[in-house]
Parts: structure tokens; sequence; C-alpha cells
């Protein structure tokens, strides 16, 4: 949220770096406003923003060489440098038993590769020689062999060294990347709602997985690159000076600027690849929401749009991908072409001059050139190892934004321990006030009333009016700024969170169910085992309490679908009240539950509502229907956040200036 202001300076402060896609990105993030002047930015919103500001700071002109994504998502309270976190990570997620033996084998893996070279310098002289002297090649052979011998079980050591090492990286690499993800998805699950509403699903899931393995590809090889690269460049400069100190001279002195190169290249690489991943994840959030919507992109014939809006995301990416190719490749080829081409027309001419002076064998040469070849690879290796920690230092901000953000719904250190059978279930709400973020209208206003055991408080009023909201905050998936909500009196900021959300059942407007077997779908959260009769009897009772007996037996015993899609509407709405009810919790919260069930089975569901009041539970429910409401002990109105009136029906239809009486029972739905 703090990232918005920030976000927004950056374009203003750079009018001239704002291109097309920054000024699309604005219109379409006003034109979603729902009737307020102010930016309100749901997540797929903040992702055009921040990737058209990537944009606009990577293709303008004026701006280039500053582009200020990365200052965008910089988190807050991060006090030890990025490097330092990362070798920090790479300590917590590091699988030594694997990676300490593949980095040994590699590292003897450098030092076979100049013993090699060695052994073929030795071959060739020894060859070269005996021709020379027209030698007998029987001697010859004899001195050859030892040394042949040699040299194959070098290289058969080398072949299998390094099959067994490719196995313990993979596989070092696999378990890292996984824990990485585990790690992330247990941060992120435990966020608030109210994160997942500024944060789409697609960008998320693409943080998940793309951002993780872009890290654990760098951090896993990273030590053992660093350590056998190190060790071959070194090993390979000193037998090259011992070869051929003046040789050495010139092939060591494009270093200095070659290393200039190398730092260039990481910055560029670590800037775009926070660019890349922008894009990438934008590309995700758009397949991810139009999937999701499929209905209504098809209903409403907005197929071609959808894919226009997935191509440009792609092009977008590509765009950057193209970028980053180019600059990247621009940089590495001046860099290569410094340190190997041309120092290697002047190597070969001195070298052929030594050689014809009678100072250098062809076999040392051999060796040399072998050598040569060694240590370019261990600086090549090393310059690409430094461009990957440039791009895991980039790509990690996000990862550490993610798992050090701390959600602002959260159990405190010392939270009060609450068993769900010492419960007995008032919930009041005391002069409550709640603004979603970034809004400038408060939700719910100052509201106080209460939900006592065994009562149904129904909550009514016009949509908009603040009933979902005011559930939400009794569920405790946000808290409010002002005010405060009570289980038993205590405050449920002060309340153990797991022990809280023990104590209530919850049915949504939208009722979420899994793609997993029915009675999976019923016992979720009950913590429960399914296999257990006596457990089977009380989710059936459920069932049967939810008036979804009927159908629950006549349903395969297969996976329901994507968020129940096998189901009508109704029958998804009974399987979350059954759920509900499983849970065996003292409250009950109630968005709408009947909605979309017809007037008969409504009026079952509404009938075990009041036996279930009547054992002690209490019922909040928000209700546009007249059947539900009829049934409450007590009517709460609702009217922009403020409860406006309160009282038994009766009492209310009974009033000559009852808001209920004159707008909202009117306006309820009969059946
Ligand atoms: N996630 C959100 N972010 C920002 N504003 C929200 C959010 N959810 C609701 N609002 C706003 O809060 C206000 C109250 O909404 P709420 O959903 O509580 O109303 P409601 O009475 O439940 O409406 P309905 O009967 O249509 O479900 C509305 O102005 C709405 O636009």
């Amino acid at each position: 949220m703090m990232q918005q202001p920030v976000r927004l300076c950056s374009i203003q402060h750079r009018p001239h770096g704002v291109t097309h896609e920054v000024r699309t990105a604005i219109r379409w993030s006003k034109s979603s406003d729902t009737g307020n002047s102010s930016f309100r930015l749901d997540g797929s919103a903040k992702l055009r923003i921040s990737s058209a500001v990537a944009f606009a700071a990577c293709f303008t002109k004026k701006d280039r060489r500053q582009p200020k994504i990365s200052q965008l998502s910089e988190p807050e309270g991060m006090t030890q440098t990025l490097t330092s976190r990362l070798a920090a990570e790479f300590r917590a997620e590091a699988k030594p038993l694997l990676l300490i033996p593949a980095t040994l084998i590699s590292m003897s893996l450098a030092g076979t590769a100049s013993l090699r070279a060695f052994l073929t310098g030795r071959l060739l002289d020894i060859a070269l020689d005996s021709a020379k002297t027209g030698g007998d090649p029987a001697g010859a052979f004899h001195a050859l062999a030892p040394i042949a011998g040699f040299y194959f079980a070098c290289a058969l050591y080398g072949y299998v060294a390094n099959v067994v090492q490719g196995i313990l990286f993979a596989l070092a690499r696999w378990k890292m990347s996984m824990s990485m993800r585990q790690k992330l998805f247990k941060a992120l699950i435990r966020q608030e709602v109210g994160f997942f509403e500024q944060n789409s699903s697609g960008a998320l899931v693409s943080r998940l997985t793309n951002d993780t393995d872009q890290l654990q590809n760098v951090l896993n090889r990273a030590p053992e690159n660093l350590v056998t690269n190190l060790m071959r460049l070194v090993i390979s400069l000193v037998l090259m000076a011992k070869q051929h100190t003046l040789l050495t001279l010139v092939s060591v002195a494009p270093l200095p600027l070659a290393f200039l190169l190398v730092k260039k290249t990481g910055q560029v690489v670590g800037r775009y690849s926070v660019l890349q991943n922008d894009s990438l994840a934008r590309v995700n959030a758009v397949a991810s929401e139009a999937i999701a919507n499929v209905r209504a992109v098809q209903i409403a014939g907005a197929e071609q749009t959808e894919v226009q809006e997935y191509c440009k995301a792609t092009n977008n990416y590509l765009k950057v991908i193209e970028r980053t190719l180019f600059k990247e490749t621009a940089l590495r080829f001046v860099s290569t072409l410094l340190n190997d081409a041309l120092s290697d027309v002047p190597l070969l001419c001195l070298s052929c001059w030594f050689i014809a002076c009678g100072q250098l064998t062809m076999g040392q040469f051999y060796t040399y050139r072998t050598l040569l070849w060694s240590y370019r690879r261990g600086f090549r290796e090393l310059a690409e190892l430094f461009t990957g920690v440039s791009r895991a230092q980039a790509v990690s901000r996000r990862y550490f934004d993610l798992t050090d953000r701390q959600p602002t719904v959260y159990s405190k250190p010392a939270a009060m321990r609450l068993p769900q059978e010492s419960v007995t279930g008032r919930l009041s709400l005391q002069g409550v006030s709640f603004q979603y973020p970034g809004q400038d209208k408060w939700a719910v206003q100052n509201v106080t009333f209460d939900v006592n055991p065994g009562e149904i408080v129904a909550l009514v009023g016009a949509s908009g009016a603040g009933k979902s909201s005011i559930l939400r905050l009794c569920a405790r998936l946000a808290d409010p700024q002002e005010g405060s909500v009570r289980l038993d009196g205590h405050d449920l900021r002060d309340l153990d969170l797991q022990d809280f959300r023990r104590c209530i059942g919850v049915v949504d407007q939208d009722p979420a169910l899994f793609d997993r077997t029915v009675w999976e779908n019923v016992g979720y959260g009950c913590n429960i085992d399914i296999e257990d009769s006596s457990k089977q009897e009380q989710l059936a009772e459920a069932v049967n309490a939810a008036q979804a007996t009927k159908f629950v037996e006549a349903l395969p015993a297969e996976p329901l679908g994507e968020r129940g899609s096998r189901l009508s509407g109704g029958q998804r709405q009974r399987l979350a009240i059954a759920r509900a009810i499983a849970r065996g919790a003292p409250v009950l919260l109630m968005d709408e539950p009947t909605s979309a069930l017809d007037g008969e089975t409504e009026e079952a569901v509404a009938s075990t509502l009041s036996r279930l009041a009547s054992r002690g539970r209490a019922v909040l429910v928000a209700a546009h229907r007249l059947r539900t409401v009829a049934r409450a002990h007590r009517i709460v109105v609702l009217e922009d956040g403020r409860v406006v009136e309160e009282g038994r029906r009766e009492q209310l239809l009974e009033e000559p200036n009852s808001r209920y009486r004159a707008t909202v029972e009117p306006s309820m739905e009969v059946d």
C-alpha cells in the first residue's frame, strides 16, 4: 500500500518518460475505479502500472539509464544487504550432504583438467622427439604407455565424476527449489485476505515458481562455481606463468577492462531481471484472470479481447527479453573479444616466434594453449556467476519482500489460548469502524451490537451497506481501525488466531469448495479423519442439517472440480453450510447463505439455523431474503456502514418511522 504513492510519483516525476504503456495503464486503472476519484488500484492494475513504469524507464530515451523499478519494490525494514541475505538463505536452504561432495568432485575435475593438459603436452613432445631422432618405435611406446595409461585413468575419472556431480547438483537444485517454494507458500498463505485482493493470483503464482527457480539456479551452484573457477583460474595462471612468463603477461593484459565490462553486464542483467519477472508476472496474471473468469469471458464474447490482452502482455515480455538479450550479448561480446580474440593474435605470433627460436616445444605450446583455455573458461564462468548473482540480488528483493512480510492479521506472541469447548459464543462489536486499505470511505462506522448464544441476528441493508464487511471483521479476516470485536468479552486481537477460527463456522456469499471429494469438502478444516466411522456420522449429520443428503448420496466419489464447479450454485451453498455446521463451532457467520436455494430448501435450512441457535449457537447472518430474516431474533439495519435501527422484526414493523419497514423489507426477496 505504501508503494502506490511511490509508483505514482515515479510516473509524475518523469512526465517525458511516460510512454503509451504508462498512460494506458493509468487510464485502465482509472476506468476500473468504482466511483472513487482516488487511485484505487487492484493487484492487476498495480502490476500494469508497475510494468508500465518499468517499460517507460526502459524504453524512453531521457531516462533510459535509470529504470526506477527496483526502487519501487524496495521492501521496508530490510536492514541486511541483499547479498548477505542471499548468503543466509543459501545456508538455510542448501543441502550440504549433496553439495559438499558435488563441490569436491567439481574441484577435482578442475585439477585433473590441468593434469590432462600436461600429460597431453608430454605425450606430444615424446612422440615428436622420437620422430625427429628417428628412434625406435618400441622405445617410444614404452615411454608413452605409462603416460597414456595415466591420461586414460584421468579421463575415465573425469567422465564418471562429471556424471556423479551432475546428479548431485541436480538433486540439490530440485530440493532447494522445492523448499524455497514451500517457504514462500508458507509466507503467502498466512497473509491477510486484503493482501490477496491487492495482488493478483497469477502474479503471486509467478513469484512462487519463477522467482524461486531463478534464485535457486544461482544460489545452488554459486559457492561451487566460485571455488572451482577461482581454483581453475589460479592453477591455470600459475602453470601458464611457469610455462612462459611473457606469454602469460600478454594473456592477462586485457583482464582489467574485461572485468569492468563484466561488472557492467551484471548491473544491466540485474536491472532487467526485475523487469522480466514483472512482465512475466503480468503475463501469468492476465492468463489466470481470464481462465478463472472463462464463463464471463465467453458470455461477454470477449475471447478476442482477452487474447489481445494476453498477446500484449507476452509481447511486452518479449520486448524486455529482447532488450536484455541484446544488451547482455553486446557486453559479453566486447568482453570476450577483449579477453580472448584480441589477445589471441599477438599470442599466436609470439608462440610461433618462440617455437621457431627453440624456446618453446610443441608439447609446451599445446599445454600452454590448453591451460589458457582453462584460464579463460574460469574467467568466463566467474563472469557468469557474477551476472547470476546480480540477477539473484534483483529477484531476491521480491522473494524477501514476501517471506519477510508480516500479515496485518496475526496472533500476538502472548496470544490467549481459547479452547472451543470453553467458549459460550457471545460475539460483540463495540464502536467498530473499518476502512479498506487505500479507501477514503469508511465501510463500517461506529457499529455496536451483540450476538448472544442461542440467538440469530440478521444484518440487513442495501447493497454496499457494509454487511459483508462486518462479517469479515467478525471472522477476523481484517481488524477494525477503531473499536473492537469481542468473543466472550475478549478482543479478537488478543486471542490465538487458530483457536479463534476453531470457534467460528463461516458460509461466504460465494461458497469456496475444493477439487476434492464431497466428504473431504464437508470435513475441510475440521481436523477429523474422514475414514473414521464416528466422524463420518458427524459429517453426515451436518450434511443432513444442510438439506444436502439427497444430492450428496447421488454424487460419485470423485472430486467436485475446481471451486466445486461440478455442482449447482444451491448445492455448493448447502455443502458450505454443512461444512460450517460440521465444525461444531459456537458462532456461525453467514453471508446470504440461502441466496441460491429454492423456497422449500431455504425454509428447511432456515429451520436448521433456528434449531442450531436453540442449542446455544450464536448466529450472525447477512440476509436479503425475508424467510431468513423472519426467523431472526433480532435485526440490525445498516446504512452506509452505520447501524440505523435494531430490534425484533415485529418491533421494527410497528415503528411508524422505521427505515426497515419503509425501505428494507419491501425490497427483500420473498422466494
Ligand atoms: N475488498 C474491498 N476493497 C475495497 N472496498 C471494498 C471491498 N469490499 C467492499 N468494499 C466496499 O465497502 C463497502 C461495503 O461493502 P460490503 O461488501 O460490506 O457491502 P454489503 O452490504 O455486504 O453489500 P452486498 O449486499 O452487495 O453484499 C462498499 O462501498 C464496497 O464498495
